[in-house]
């Protein structure tokens, strides 16, 4: 039993741990060239064997131990998050943990006609749909597998219907995807969904990254301002991401994801476990502390706790803060599908 309830324990910059991202898998049926560029996750790459993924039984202990420790929201991620088998099962353990206010999942949604209900059913509250175009042909290549727009759409309608909260996801970046910002902001504002615009970020060491490849926020707003009206929004959390907006007359949001240009490190309040039960403090911090090893050691759930303040209480965190290009290619990061996001 995790006895105590630490819910002010702070890091060396005086931030709260609130979020818990759980990686369940680092499979994906994708190929986004921004995530896992096709070239280099192909036939031959090493993903992980199914013994090596945390069972939903060590999940759920370590979820209990960061709940107690002051996480009050968990997203389950990947990789393909809906590729892990039986994912409603996880939800239903961890729906009963105390403290816990807020489930999520982020997906790119194919799947969702399948599991939407079930995941509703065992406890999910809401869902992170990720679509980066309404364009088929464009939209067949940024996931570099040729899937059209229509079975994404799909699984938003399902997500909707089972009566999970639904946002959207769309990562903007520069000659490739901006003829979209419209369209898919008019899209979502029929739909009554928040559309949230990521800066494209320079995750892992596989994409590419380059600085004048990121579309602002600045950028995509002076775009929108030429067809809607927005009113700036309070945030729904502590640590929320994304900084939102109004639709004018409406009860519609947007958002904007600014890593690169308007971090929010300040507010980070955020730990990741990768799927391979790795505990991470930073989705750019390439060191990660060794959760499964640990607890597969018979250790008692003192000492999980322990473990974990540890790791928090040293944390120093604040990449995107002190971002540049050339410390982007100098720093070793992990990738992005591994990690979660
Ligand atoms: N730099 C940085 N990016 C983040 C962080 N958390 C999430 N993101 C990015 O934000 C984008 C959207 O992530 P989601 O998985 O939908 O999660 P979220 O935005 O926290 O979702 P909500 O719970 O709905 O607020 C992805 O590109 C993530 O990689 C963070 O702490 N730092
Ligand atoms: C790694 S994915 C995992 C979950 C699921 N496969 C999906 O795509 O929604 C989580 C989120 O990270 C975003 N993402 C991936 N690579 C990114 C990048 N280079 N910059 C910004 N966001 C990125 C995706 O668009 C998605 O919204
Ligand atoms: S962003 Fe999500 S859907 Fe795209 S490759 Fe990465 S993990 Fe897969
Ligand atoms: S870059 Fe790291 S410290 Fe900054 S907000 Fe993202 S995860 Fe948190």
């Amino acid at each position: 039993m995790f006895q105590e309830v630490n819910d002010n324990m702070k890091d060396l910059l005086n931030r709260p741990l609130r979020d818990l991202r759980i990686s369940v898998i680092d499979r994906c049926n994708f190929r986004c060239s921004y995530c896992m560029p096709a070239e280099i996750f192909g036939e031959d790459y090493a993903f992980l064997p199914k013994e090596e993924l945390l069972s939903f039984e060590e999940l759920e202990r370590l979820a209990k131990a960061f709940v107690s420790l002051g996480v009050e929201k968990i997203r389950l991620t990947g990789g393909e998050p809906l590729l892990r088998k039986d994912l409603h099962l996880l939800i239903e353990r961890l729906v009963h943990i105390d403290g816990l206010h807020d489930i999520a999942l982020t997906t790119n949604g194919i799947y969702l006609p399948r599991y939407a209900l079930a995941l509703k059913n065992a406890g999910l509250k809401r869902v992170n749909i990720s679509l980066d175009s309404l364009n088929d042909e464009l939209f067949g290549q940024m996931n570099g597998r040729n899937v059209r727009t229509n079975p994404v759409k799909k699984g938003i309608e399902a997500a909707k219907n089972a009566g999970l909260g639904v946002k959207i996801n769309m990562v903007v970046k520069k000659g490739l995807n901006e003829s979209e910002i419209i369209p898919m902001a008019k899209f979502c504002l029929e739909e009554n969904i928040e559309l949230r615009f990521i800066e494209y970020m320079d995750v892992g060491s596989t994409n590419g990254w380059k600085l004048d490849e990121v579309v602002s926020k600045k950028a995509i707003i002076d775009l929108l301002k030429t067809e809607f009206e927005l009113m700036e929004a309070e945030p729904d959390y502590y640590g929320e991401v994304a900084k939102k907006y109004l639709y004018k007359d409406t009860s519609t949001y947007v958002g904007f994801i600014t890593s690169v240009t308007e971090s929010f490190c300040s507010s980070c309040t955020r730990s990741r476990i990768s799927a391979d039960g790795k505990l991470y403090t930073c989705l750019f911090n390439g060191k990660g502390h060794d959760l499964k090893h640990f607890i597969r050691n018979g250790v008692t759930d003192q000492e999980v706790l322990n473990y974990i303040k540890g790791v928090w209480q040293k944390r120093a965190d604040r990449y995107s803060d002190l971002r540049t290009e050339e410390t982007s290619r100098s720093k070793s990061k992990i990738e992005m599908s591994y990690i979660g996001g």
